[in-house]
């Protein structure tokens, strides 16, 4: 909420400023290069620190008839205006060491006196100066805005200058290009804003300008000017300006124009006759000066320029960030009421809404009453036969900032038909926190009695069009409504299949009709236990995929028959040595972990099929235990003896089996309660979990891990699910 406050300020108030924004940003850049270009003239010699008044002007004594006044500009130049030996007008850049003549003083440069005046007021005089002022009092709250928002994401103001994940090109170099101009920016705005406030005459900048008494003016003891004590103290750096008196009468006296006072010294005693300090306001209006235009310091110009050009790209970036935001959203064309499908969007900047507006509207265009709004509006839909729920994840695996209020709106409206949902997480691997907002939803939705999943959990990283590719394909299978062309471009292609022979095929058990096939592919393929391997048993569109275990070199699927199952009933009928064009689909979320402490694998059914595989795998002998679930003992039969002599090479540890009708009439979920702080402590030190069978049976053995996790770890289970612990793949 407050992050979007924050948004929002900075937000608007970049734009209804980025015009004059923009303007003073190009003429500023323009006017930088003022300094820098003059700054290559060589009249700035000497080292004004340790030049002092009382050598400088015997100096120009000796040299010229008369000098009137003595200037040194911002630049460090040294102006004289005086009368030579020969009577002639001097008014020209000299050596303060020698006061040889450098050059002629030069009127400013008229190009940039148009851009100061466009720069200062856009030649509209006080409305103008009104108007820039302003402006630079906004950019002040923008560059605020702006840093709160990059604590906000950086997540505390200790990691401000953590490393980015380079995510998106406008929004990674708006931050990182923030952080590094942050200070000259809020230089800028601060020194331009009490710059105008001057200019508008708010500030009392007049100075007063020195009273001496004439009556106490003295004309004895003379000294000479190099022995006068207060011209000793003063260096050319600290002068703006020395008038020299008018004449040798005693009531004409020396004024100098110094950075902070003015003083009048006596022209024959060298005493000071009095001294006016400057008002703060002054002082102020000089420094501001001083940061705002480079005068003084051509390194500081340089800052500048580049600020400016930093404003430029923020401006950009700023709109583009905000054009990608807005340009997915999508207009409605039924009720939320009457949809049958609900998609959900938590997304942040708009990559995550962009997909789920695609999917809306291939759904639109199938002829399905569809409706697509952000998780925060989630509310009760008496229609609703399904949720597509699409989520990305930000900050310590927090929620976008669309989708903060989801979890307690689910528990505050339950629906009041049953409703099956599919989650898609969006994240990044480069954070701790992958996709953790998305397990949470999955998650919390699995907790309530009126849902149930249609597919399991699926993520992507870094916008993976390949993974999203396959919520796509799970999701068209089990709903029957194709997607066609989603995600746009690398669809995954499904001519190119490749030729497989079958090595054997068994039924499985008596009672239950699950069967075991083993494939041989023609071609060497890469292959790994959890793969998925597509099959087309209509020589259509139509898909359906099976979890593979790789066991002595053969593929291995178990399989359930179902009745007039399309991909089991094409399976059931292949004989040894037949072929099969099939594909193969890498599933590397779903491999076995390469660092685990332990690895606990959770299956019931056919989900046992890539354990099996993963076990004969298990070379480095990792310890490995196995928690399955089977209606009888008939069912677990085919494996017994292939698991007993798992055990016995030690590449599984130990084995707990549950019959769901036999015996005990125990289901796996019940097993793992019996291990409650066995699996605690595991999770603790590194083990990874590993679930695959039916989402029934994922949605108890979620639910009571989230109960061991929270009362023995202190964490929800999500925490693990995001750091790859808890790995899924049900169907
Ligand atoms: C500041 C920031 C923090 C992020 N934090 C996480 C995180 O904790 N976990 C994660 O999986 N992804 C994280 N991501 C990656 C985003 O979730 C990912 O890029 C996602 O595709 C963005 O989708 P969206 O554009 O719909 O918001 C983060 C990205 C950013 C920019």
């Amino acid at each position: 909420m407050i992050k979007s406050i924050w948004r929002y300020s900075h937000l608007t108030l970049a734009v209804s400023s980025f015009l004059f924004l923009l303007l003073a940003a190009v003429t500023g850049i323009i006017l930088s290069a003022e300094p820098i270009s003059q700054k290559n003239k060589s009249y700035g010699q000497g080292n004004l620190d340790e030049i002092t008044v009382a050598q400088l002007i015997p100096t120009l004594q000796a040299k010229y008839d008369e000098v009137t006044s003595i200037s040194v500009s911002h630049k460090r130049f040294v102006e004289i205006q005086a009368i030579d030996t020969a009577g002639g007008d001097v008014k020209a850049y000299i050596s303060p060491e020698t006061g040889k003549v450098l050059g002629q003083i030069e009127q400013k440069n008229e190009f940039f006196q148009w851009v100061t005046t466009l720069h200062r007021s856009l030649f509209l005089h006080s409305a103008g100066r009104i108007v820039i002022g302003l402006t630079a009092f906004l950019l002040i709250l923008i560059a605020i805005s702006g840093i709160l928002l990059t604590i906000q994401r950086q997540r505390g103001l200790r990691r401000l200058f953590a490393k980015i994940h380079k995510d998106d090109f406008s929004q990674y170099y708006h931050v990182v290009l923030g952080r590094i101009l942050l200070i000259p920016i809020l230089i800028i705005a601060i020194s331009g804003t009490y710059l105008s406030l001057n200019t508008l005459g708010v500030l009392k900048t007049a100075k007063k300008g020195v009273e001496v008494n004439i009556d106490e003016i003295k004309s004895g003891p003379q000294k000479k000017i190099k022995d006068f004590e207060v011209f000793q103290q003063i260096s050319l750096s600290d002068v703006e300006k020395i008038e020299f008196p008018f004449s040798t009468d005693i009531e004409d006296y020396y004024i100098l124009t110094l950075k902070d006072r003015e003083i009048a010294v006596n022209q024959v005693t060298g005493v000071l006759l009095a001294e006016s300090k400057y008002p703060f306001a002054l002082l102020a209006t000089n420094l501001s000066l001083d940061l705002h235009t480079g005068r003084a310091n051509l390194i500081w110009a340089l800052v500048l320029a580049i600020s400016c050009i930093g404003i430029l790209f923020f401006i950009y970036s700023g709109f583009a960030i905000t054009l990608k935001r807005l340009s997915k959203r999508t207009r409605n064309k039924f009720s939320a009421a009457e949809s049958q499908f609900i998609i959900l969007v938590g997304s942040e900047n708009g990559s995550s809404y962009g997909y789920a507006s695609h999917v809306h509207q291939l759904l639109i265009k199938a002829g399905k009453k569809s409706y697509i709004t952000t998780l925060n509006q989630y509310t009760v839909y008496p229609n609703a036969s399904q949720l597509i729920i699409f989520t990305s994840t930000y900050g310590l695996g927090d929620p976008p900032a669309n989708a903060g209020k989801f979890l307690q709106l689910v528990l505050e409206k339950p629906q009041l038909q049953p409703v099956q949902y599919s989650v898609l997480g969006f994240g990044s691997k480069a954070y701790a926190d992958f996709c953790k907002f998305a397990f949470d939803v999955h998650n919390e939705l699995g907790r309530q009695n009126w849902s149930t999943p249609l597919i399991d959990i699926h993520t992507v990283n870094d916008k993976s069009l390949q993974e999203i590719s396959l919520w796509a394909e799970a999701w068209s299978q089990q709903s029957g409504i194709e997607l066609p062309g989603f995600p746009k471009q690398k669809r995954l292609k499904t001519k190119s299949l490749q030729q497989f022979v079958v090595r054997s095929n068994t039924a499985i058990g008596t009672e239950t009709a699950t069967f075991q096939i083993n494939l041989d592919a023609k071609r060497k393929l890469k292959v790994k236990s959890g793969d998925l391997l597509a099959i087309y048993p209509a020589n259509d569109h139509r898909e359906r995929l099976y979890s593979i275990g790789v066991v002595a070199g053969a593929i291995q699927l178990s399989v359930r028959l179902h009745p007039d199952g399309l991909g089991s009933g094409y399976l059931h009928k292949l004989k040894a040595k037949e072929d099969l064009k099939a594909k193969i689909i890498r599933n590397p979320h779903f491999y076995f972990p390469k660092q685990a402490s332990k690895v606990i694998m959770i299956s019931n059914g056919t989900g046992i099929a890539p354990f099996l595989g993963m076990i004969d795998e298990n070379e480095k002998q990792v310890p490995c235990y196995l928690f399955s679930g089977f209606r009888a003992s008939a069912s677990f039969e085919p494996f017994k003896s292939f698991l007993a002599a798992k055990i016995e090479d030690q590449k599984l540890t130990r084995q707990h089996i549950a019959f769901s009708r036999e015996g005990e009439k125990q289901y796996v979920s019940d097993l793992i309660k019996l291990e409650a702080d066995w699996i605690a402590e595991s999770l603790k030190n590194a083990a990874v979990l590993m679930l695959c069978g039916s989402l029934a049976m994922q949605k108890d053995i979620l639910a009571i891990l989230e109960t061991i996790c929270q009362e023995k770890t202190g964490q929800s289970i999500s925490f693990y699910q995001s750091r790859n612990q808890v790995l899924t793949d049900c169907y």
